[in-house]
């Protein structure tokens, strides 16, 4: 299986504070991750990283890509769900759909493409008014159909559950075991543990700057067999810090 992700040495800060102090991490092609950590542990400062959004140092690849040098490449193959409070006002949820395509230089396909999606999730009626009138949810999807549009090769999807209602949910985990069945890998991060337990191939735990466990679906599927589950083996590590 080929990498669609790697990294090696990841360092970055926020002024004086190292929020992350070295991170490895290798995604295979095909594989849902789950991003588990603290508040501040550093999950979305770590994709907005792989996204070119934020300075570090240390080896980032997208397909073998780095994207510091070569960015363009990079987006092409990223879908990064921008942090709904971010999303312009002032902008039709339709319009947002065909600026993001426009920017990355998408055709109308990918266009009606995510319309059917925003269609999957419930964000129809909206995508004619404004999104100052959107309720946080609703954001929520907007940010999601974002992130998918043109079909990316890796989707960094920080919280992406958080706030959607049940069928939307439903819905977006299913779109999500779809595009990573096509050959697409997600990092998710998420704090929503039992959700994880369920729906992952991977989960890795961020730590301290580092990822400080990767348990994969079988080890999972022996968590949830065992008293307790992921949340047991997680808050085990937290307090045994
Ligand atoms: N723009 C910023 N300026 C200064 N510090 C920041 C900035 N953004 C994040 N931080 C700090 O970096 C650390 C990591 O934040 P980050 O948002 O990446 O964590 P997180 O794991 O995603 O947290 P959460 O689970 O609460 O969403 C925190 O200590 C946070 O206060």
């Amino acid at each position: 299986m080929s990498t669609r992700l790697l990294l090696r040495d990841l360092h970055l800060s926020h002024g004086a504070d190292e929020v992350l102090g070295g991170v490895d991490l290798c995604l295979a092609g095909g594989e849902l991750v789950g991003l588990i950590g603290p508040n501040g542990s550093g999950k979305s400062s770590l994709m907005r990283a792989c996204a070119g959004l934020l300075p570090c140092t240390g080896k980032i690849r997208i397909d073998g890509i780095d994207p510091r040098e070569h960015p363009v490449a990079a987006r092409a193959r990223l879908g990064h769900a921008p942090d709904p409070a971010t999303l312009p006002g002032a902008l039709r949820g339709r319009q947002c759909l065909e600026l993001v395509a426009g920017v990355r230089q998408l055709g109308a396909d990918a266009i009606a493409e995510a319309v059917a999606l925003a269609g999957a999730l419930g964000l129809s009626p909206w995508l004619e008014r404004e999104v100052a009138e959107y309720s946080l949810g609703t954001r929520q999807k907007l940010a999601v159909v974002l992130a998918l549009l043109g079909t990316p090769l890796l989707l960094l999807l920080d919280e992406v559950l958080n706030g959607l209602d049940p069928l939307a949910a439903f819905q977006l985990k299913a779109i999500l075991r779809e595009r990573v069945d096509a050959g697409a890998t997600v990092l998710l991060a998420t704090h929503g543990l039992d959700v994880a337990e369920r729906i992952l191939d991977r989960a890795v735990l961020l730590l301290d700057g580092r990822i400080a466990a990767d348990w994969n679906r079988a080890e999972l599927d022996r968590l949830r067999a065992s008293e307790g589950g992921l949340e047991a083996a997680v808050v085990a590590r937290l307090r045994a810090r």
